[in-house]
């Protein structure tokens, strides 16, 4: 770190999955490669590097992981993500079990193969007993990484991170930092919170937002669009339970539909995860196709598929997420902290085109953007 005031920066998971598993390996691999680490998004924050975050606790419900280290539990089945940095003996800290709340999948549960869960059968932390972890370990950060479709899960470790004194970054589709009665009790309590749902580093719905973008400044009428995701980590196997994907559908067209001059109509915009291939395991395949129409009414079209391991795609977002809370800490700042959430989220408080969220960003981790 440049300043030496500048401690690390100590963040609970709560979810250790693929993302985590990802956010992991990432911690130590930039620890371990400096400026030679690869594809880092912003590697340098507010003076915060990647390998400044800290990880101090982890709190999930599978047994495989439950009592492990961090480090441990980053492997463990299911978890299917690349594994691209495999020593992770810095990565100490425990695995506590956490409650089921609704954070795991019915059909998960009655499902004996392989890749389901296994649930921990140690008892579940009370929300006091998770409180005093975070008190314990000294965690300032809280990143939600559960399955989609956790609301009150989410509820439960929202009101963990408050009474424990910890900023929040939210990487799920459960509306929190976007939600005004939440964004008012961070705000009450003195913290600032991030959110909603992780737009991955080159992921279907940035690049989405970018094409819609291009078609617009070259004055193409876009007529209609889809955006059909498949994968074969947890969270693809998770959203096949459709009564659970309800706000991930809204947040993924939502960051596309905002991203247009003019809105589509309902019919004409399908966008959301659509379907669960096991042999594809982390990796997801997007394909995005816009039709429209060019000048003098002549008819267009664009078909793009965009092939990436999921999980990591997501963890440098989220890397960054962290790194910007602790400077919304550092600042004393609290509530919604629309200035760092607009570039990361694809749910945040306030939307913005991706280049003045860029600006933003960078403006706020330099010190002249939002003020306590
Ligand atoms: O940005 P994007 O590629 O549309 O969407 C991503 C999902 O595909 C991914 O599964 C999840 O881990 C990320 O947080 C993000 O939500």
């Amino acid at each position: 770190m440049n300043d030496t005031n500048k401690s690390g920066i100590r963040t609970a998971i709560v979810g250790v999955g693929n993302c985590a598993s990802s956010i992991i390996q990432g911690v130590s691999y930039c620890r371990a490669f400096g400026e030679d680490a690869i594809g880092v998004s912003f590697p340098e924050l507010g003076g915060y590097k990647p390998g400044d975050v800290e990880l101090v606790a982890g709190f999930e419900v599978d047994a495989r992981k439950v009592g492990k280290t961090l480090g441990e539990a980053a492997f463990a089945a299911p978890n299917c993500t690349e594994r691209f940095h495999t020593d992770l003996a810095d990565q100490t800290a425990m695995v506590y079990r956490g409650p089921d709340l609704d954070g795991v999948a019915a059909h998960m549960l009655a499902s004996p193969e392989d890749r389901s869960f296994r649930l921990s059968e140690a008892p579940a932390l009370s929300k006091e007993e998770v409180v005093a972890v975070l008190k314990e370990t000294g965690a300032e950060v809280m990143m939600i990484l559960l399955p989609v479709g956790s609301h009150q899960a989410v509820a439960f470790y929202a009101e963990c991170a408050i009474e424990a004194g910890c900023a929040l970054v939210n990487g799920i589709p459960v509306f929190v930092a976007s939600h005004p009665v939440w964004a008012e009790k961070f705000k009450a309590a003195g913290l600032p919170i991030l959110g909603d749902d992780f737009k991955a580093q080159l992921g279907a719905t940035i690049v989405h937002r970018a094409l819609a973008n291009l078609a617009d400044m070259r004055g193409v009428q876009i007529d209609r669009t889809y955006q059909l995701n498949v994968g074969g980590n947890t969270d693809f196997l998770n959203m096949s339970d459709h009564s659970r994907l309800t706000l991930k559908r809204e947040s993924k067209t939502e960051a596309v539909q905002s991203a247009m001059d003019q809105r589509l109509e309902n019919e004409d915009i399908r966008i959301g995860p659509s379907d669960y291939v096991p042999w594809l395991n982390d990796r997801k395949v997007a394909y995005i196709r816009l039709e429209g129409r060019l000048f003098g009414g002549a008819r267009t079209n664009i078909e793009l598929r965009l092939d990436v391991e999921d999980s990591p795609n997501a963890a440098a977002e989220a890397l960054a997420g962290i790194r910007l809370a602790r400077i919304a800490l550092d600042r004393g700042l609290s509530g919604s902290v629309d200035a760092a959430s607009a570039f990361l989220f694809k749910h945040p408080p306030v939307q913005l085109e991706d280049t003045n969220a860029h600006d933003m960003l960078m403006a706020f981790a330099n010190g002249d953007g939002e003020q306590a």
